[in-house]
């Protein structure tokens, strides 16, 4: 019943609720009431038989008593004053019938016998009334009343309660008739606003709220939902209007897919880097301008974005419609609604061509050499590691070589750096067409460069193209119309038999590298197990060299110069000494190289300059050495270019008394020729504090005769390479003499180093070679040692002998 209720409209259910609480609430009374007018009549009606029996009952003893039965009858008869009453029986101590009574109206006979009367049931009030005479019963009066009365009066309330519950019924229903409407009147108003807000979607109006009731309070709520969905509207409207304005405005490609993969919006960017104009092309449309290399990563992404919902990031390249390719980044993700049902992808693309241009620019820069177009260090040493790698996993050999250029300096300087770019790029250009194209040339710095040579089966292979490397850069090259003849020296290390760690290697070839240079360039050399032992050394040195500056090991001796007219002392080369207390003796060429790569040469070098002026400034003003004698140092390469140079110079020249005209800097001709044009203004610094410069081990360096103009030099040492095989080598003795000649149309004086025999002295003299140094003369010699050898010289040489020749 409620089932159906519930479908009825509220009209016709607020009338049925009506009927039925009205009928139920006046039913349920009516019957109340009913049943208390039975209870209460039947009370009456009872207590009416009680007191009408027990007064007819005491008047009926005498009557009994005497038997006067007129008398009984009588007073039985007094009941007929009231017409419920039925019948009235009186009955004698036997139970014989001694006087009765019966209504007119419906009198019921009294029977003869008082047990007959008890056998029978009956409807009405009934009672029996003992007859008592000093309470002893001598009788019984029974009476009779009618139900009758009492059943009418029921049925009268019964019809009037009826026609109560009808006439409340109907007055239920016709009001809430008419009472409906100020219930179902708002529900009706909200429903049709909310049928206008539905068909039109204006969320503007509102419902009209007419009673401060429930109805009322939801009349409220409602429009209070329909501000908020107003006020939602909006803020969805103005945040819509600013992604249009946005994506209209974006330098970036927006675009949104549906949950089938159709492209459902473009921003105008978007078809600004794909070039379309005007209709959207479907999605395999869109794979399809992609670049084919980049087509598979592409589609394995969206892939992973449309199964897994995952964001994707990714770099790509769109082919356009002239076969240009433009690079896009592409990220994309996919788009749910709050149920977290998918809603489709949205996606950003950015045209970054000019950045991977810019990307593809620096890397170039970062991984090639932009001169020669080679390899840089740092993509050679990323090479070299992937090769040692796959050496190991193949079982393989693989060969580094390492080229230093011999002359580039030299060609650079004279030329002028324009011919050097040109012959490093000829040089490049040949080493490249020299290897297979699968080995990598590199350029790791201003004219080394390394060569890995993959694959290799045999050292002969490695051999086979050194040798073609060498005959390759052998052919002149031509440069600002001079045929220039350059050479290399190359260093090979071969892996994984010297070694598997990629700096090792490099270090290896290094060092095999300086190796063919020391043997006389233009040559290459493979790395041995004696120069890894000379390494080791090297190591040893350094750290023993720390010791011998603390421990005082180191000493001076000083080898005198000769002048080759009269054999008098020119001055001394002082020659340091190293008395290692295990090692003995170790030459200044074992541990000098050592102490230039560290940097430990500053401080000794130091302590040399030191004490050479301290101790032959004692020998001059004590008048053993005359004041025109020099002391000459040797600087090395890294105590030339020190700042502090020309400060240490100066306190030694304070602190040492010594003049500075006897004080002589031997420079070594290589030293020299690292950068010519700050050598220049260093050797003018150091000419202006009025000390000698000597150029050491000339020949050696390849120095040319233009910066030799240049130099300020005073003094011009012969090497003694040059000097040891004369008078056997004809070659060596017309360098010699020419470089006499030359040095002397400079005004330098020259020195001729290692002078041992008789034949050389005799050369150098017809050479007018100024002076000469070596074991003829005299050996390096500490200071007591000198000493005596000055007196013996002078003495002998006053004798019209020299030392020389008596050796
Ligand atoms: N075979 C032969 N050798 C001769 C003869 N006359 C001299 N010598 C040696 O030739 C070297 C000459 O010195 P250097 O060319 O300046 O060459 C020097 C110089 O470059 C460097 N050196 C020595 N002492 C110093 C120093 O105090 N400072 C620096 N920076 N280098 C030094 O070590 C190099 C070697 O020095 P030392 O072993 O003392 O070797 C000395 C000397 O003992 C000769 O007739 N025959």
């Amino acid at each position: 019943m409620i089932r159906s209720l519930s479908m009825q409209s509220l009209r016709r259910k607020l009338v049925i609720i009506a009927m039925i609480t009205t009928g139920l609430t006046l039913l349920v009374s009516n019957l109340a009431f009913i049943s208390l007018e039975y209870y209460l009549s039947r009370q009456d009606t009872e207590k009416k038989l009680t007191v009408l029996g027990e007064v007819i009952a005491s008047r009926a003893t005498a009557a009994l008593t005497f038997s006067d039965f007129t008398l009984l009858s009588t007073n039985l008869h007094t009941l007929r004053a009231d017409t419920s009453v039925v019948r009235g029986c009186i009955y004698t101590e036997n139970q014989s019938l001694a006087a009765a009574y019966m209504s007119e109206e419906d009198g019921i006979e009294c029977p003869v016998r008082l047990p007959e009367l008890q056998r029978k049931q009956l409807h009405n009030f009934t009672q029996f009334f003992p007859i008592l005479l000093d309470g002893e019963p001598i009788g019984m009066l029974y009476i009779e009343i009618s139900h009758k009365d009492l059943l009418h009066r029921i049925n009268q309330f019964l019809i009037f309660s009826l026609i109560i519950l009808a006439a409340a019924v109907l007055l239920a229903i016709f009001l809430a008739n008419k009472l409906q409407g100020v219930v179902a009147r708002p529900m009706k108003d909200l429903g049709n606003t909310l049928r206008h807000i539905m068909l039109n979607k204006d969320y503007s109006i509102r419902a009209a709220k007419e009673n401060n009731d429930e109805l009322g309070d939801l009349v409220d709520l409602f429009n209070s939902l329909l501000l908020t969905i107003e006020e939602e509207n909006a803020s969805l409207k103005t945040s819509e209007e600013r992604f249009r304005k946005l994506t209209a405005l974006s330098p970036v490609g927006i675009f949104q897919v549906d949950g089938k993969q159709r492209l459902q919006y473009v921003n105008q960017r978007w078809r600004d880097i794909h070039g379309i104009p005007d209709e959207l092309p479907s999605l395999q449309d869109w794979f399809a301008r992609i670049h084919p290399d980049d087509l598979n990563t592409t589609q394995q992404a969206w892939n992973r974005l449309i199964c897994e919902q995952e964001s994707i990031a990714l770099e790509l390249r769109l082919v356009r419609r002239d076969h240009s390719h433009t690079w896009i980044q592409l990220l994309a993700s996919a788009l749910h609604d709050r149920n977290g049902e998918l809603l489709g992808y949205l996606g950003a693309i950015s045209d970054i061509s000019e950045l991977k241009a810019a990307q593809i620019q620096m890397e170039n820069l970062a991984f090639y050499d932009p001169l020669t177009g080679l390899a840089n260090r740092r993509l050679f040493k990323n090479r070299l590691e992937k090769a040692v790698k796959s050496v190991l996993r193949s079982g393989s050999s693989m060969a580094l070589m390492f080229l230093d250029m011999d002359q580039f300096k030299r060609i650079n300087d004279t030329l002028g750096h324009d011919a050097g770019d040109i012959l490093l790029k000829e040089v490049s250009n040949r080493l490249s067409a020299t290897v297979r194209e699968n080995d990598t040339v590199s350029r790791i710095g201003g004219d080394e460069f390394t060569i890995l040579l993959t694959d290799v089966h045999h050292t002969a292979d490695v051999l086979v193209v050194a040798e073609k490397l060498l005959l390759a850069l052998a052919k002149p090259i031509r440069i600002k119309g001079q045929d220039i003849v350059t050479t290399v020296s190359i260093g090979i290390t071969l892996t994984p038999d010297d070694s598997t760690d990629v700096n090792t290697l490099m270090k290896n070839a290094d060092l095999a590298m300086y190796r063919a240079k020391e043997l006389g360039r233009n040559n290459f050399q493979f790395f041995s197990e004696d120069m890894n032992q000379s390494i080791l050394e090297h190591l040893s040195l350094e750290k023993e060299i720390n010791e011998a500056i603390n421990r005082e090991q180191f000493s001076l001796v000083f080898q005198p110069k000769i002048s080759l007219f009269d054999y008098s002392v020119t001055g001394v080369e002082t020659l340091i000494r190293w008395q290692h207390p295990e090692k003995g003796m170790i030459t200044p060429d074992r541990f000098i190289p050592v102490a230039e790569e560290t940097g430990q040469i500053i401080e000794i070098g130091s302590w040399v300059l030191e004490q050479s002026c301290r101790q032959i400034s004692s020998l001059i003003r004590s008048n053993v050495l005359p004041n025109t004698a020099k002391v000459a140092v040797n600087l090395s390469a890294r105590q030339f270019t020190d700042p502090s140079l020309l400060a240490r110079i100066n306190s030694v020249i304070e602190i040492s008394q010594i003049p500075p005209h006897c004080l002589e800097l031997e420079i070594t001709e290589s030293t020299l020729m690292k950068d010519v044009e700050s050598a220049i203004q260093i050797m003018q610094e150091i000419k202006k504090i009025g000390v000698a410069i000597a150029i050491d081990d000339f020949g050696t360096g390849y120095s040319s005769l233009a910066y030799i103009k240049r130099f300020p030099i005073d003094v011009l040492k012969v090497d003694r390479s040059f000097v040891m095989d004369i008078p056997d080598d004809k070659n060596d003795m017309a360098i010699t003499a020419a470089v006499i000649a030359m040095a002397h149309k400079l005004s330098m004086t020259v020195v001729a180093e290692g002078v041992e025999t008789q034949e050389q002295l005799h050369f150098l003299r017809q050479n007018n070679c100024d002076e000469g140094q070596g074991y003829l003369f005299s050996r390096p010699l500490s200071l007591g040692q000198l000493h005596q050898f000055l007196n013996e010289n002078e003495r002998m040489r006053k004798q019209g002998n020299h030392i020389g020749l008596l050796q």
